[in-house]
């Protein structure tokens, strides 16, 4: 059989493990931590995020990962640490210029303003109102020029995320799985060269999932650098192209998505996240087994569990 590794495009210099080089990264972070009270909730050496791929960061509850997010996105600051777009520092640099650069997000919780419509959470994301540039805003003419610009734009990608018979709605009345679509849309106002998708799947119905899946692979088709944090381990495994694993505010692991899954400290870091769970009982082996997304072993498990049932049942019948 051959190698997956050899079969596709090598993103890393050396072999995969924590804090390897990248062969183009578009993001370096270096000795960045966070810690809140006595808890060191990010505790990252050094990271790089390959340019123009898919990179899943995953780990258990609590490693770390929407920490690490809000760090590098300016919605929070770290004790220590520097980190670089394109080679340019983003440390302190405030949330709404880190988009300005290239860099935006989306969160676990969506924030579309549920009292605006939804063009008009659109345009928000586009940046440069005119309220926020007032030389700009008493030229009138190029104004007017920008805003039939940003309308263009957002009606484009709302007909692309299918939301554009909503355009007139209330953010509020959309379904968390088209709120999640907007999010994402409205990240692209910005016209990024790196998205940061924070579950993107959580709380999204299973007829909005594929285009949702969809959506993310035509931004890496694009040209753009899609991270993104999640706890679906099918979605990671169809559409990463590079998995980063955090437990502990560290990272544990980094690799190709087929070879990280198997790794022996992947499986540990799972396990440790599991210190109150009986993994002697097969409810508890069955919990790990889900959340590494090991299909094969969540079958075998779960058949165990039914034949243990149905040889119960006979018992207490007889
Ligand atoms: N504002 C805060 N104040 C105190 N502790 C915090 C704060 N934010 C995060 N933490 C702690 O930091 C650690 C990392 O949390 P974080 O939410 O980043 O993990 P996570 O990997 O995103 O988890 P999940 O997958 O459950 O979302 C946890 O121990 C959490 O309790």
């Amino acid at each position: 059989m051959a190698d997956a590794n050899t079969t596709r495009a090598k993103l890393q210099i050396g072999e995969p493990g924590p804090g390897v080089k990248k062969v183009d990264p578009i993001l370096v972070a270096h000795g960045v931590r966070r810690s809140f009270g006595g808890v060191s909730a990010v505790d990252v050496e050094h990271v790089e995020i390959p340019r123009n791929a898919i990179t899943a960061l995953i780990g258990p509850n609590g490693a770390g990962k929407t920490t690490f997010f809000n760090l590098l996105t300016g919605f929070d600051k770290p004790d220590t640490g520097t980190w670089e777009l394109n080679g340019k520092s983003l440390a302190n640099v405030p949330a709404f210029k880190v988009a300005r650069r290239g860099m935006v997000r989306t969160f676990q919780l969506t924030k579309a303003l549920s009292l605006l419509s939804v063009m008009e959470n659109m345009r928000l994301g586009a940046g440069d109102q005119s309220g926020e540039r007032i030389l700009t805003a008493l030229f009138s003419g190029f104004w007017r020029k920008r805003e039939k610009e940003i309308t263009d734009q957002a009606l484009d990608l709302l007909t692309r995320f299918k939301l554009d018979t909503k355009k007139d709605d209330y953010a509020a009345s959309l379904s968390g799985g088209q709120r999640k679509l907007l999010e994402m849309a409205r990240a692209l106002m910005s016209k990024p060269e790196l998205v940061m998708l924070d579950e993107p799947m959580a709380g999204v119905n299973p007829a909005l999932t594929q285009s949702l899946l969809s959506h993310i692979l035509d931004l890496k088709k694009e040209g753009m650098t899609v991270l993104f944090v999640e706890h679906d381990m099918h979605m990671v495994q169809t559409i990463a192209d590079w998995v980063i694993v955090m437990a502990e505010g560290k990272i544990v692991a980094e690799g190709y998505p087929d070879v990280v899954m198997r790794d022996p400290a992947v499986i540990d870091a799972y396990l440790g996240a599991h210190h109150d769970t009986d993994l002697g009982s097969l409810t508890g082996q069955l919990e790990v087994a889900k959340e590494l997304g090991d299909s094969f072993l969540v079958n075998e498990i779960s058949e165990e569990i039914s034949d243990e049932a149905s040889s119960k049942e006979t018992t207490d019948g007889q």
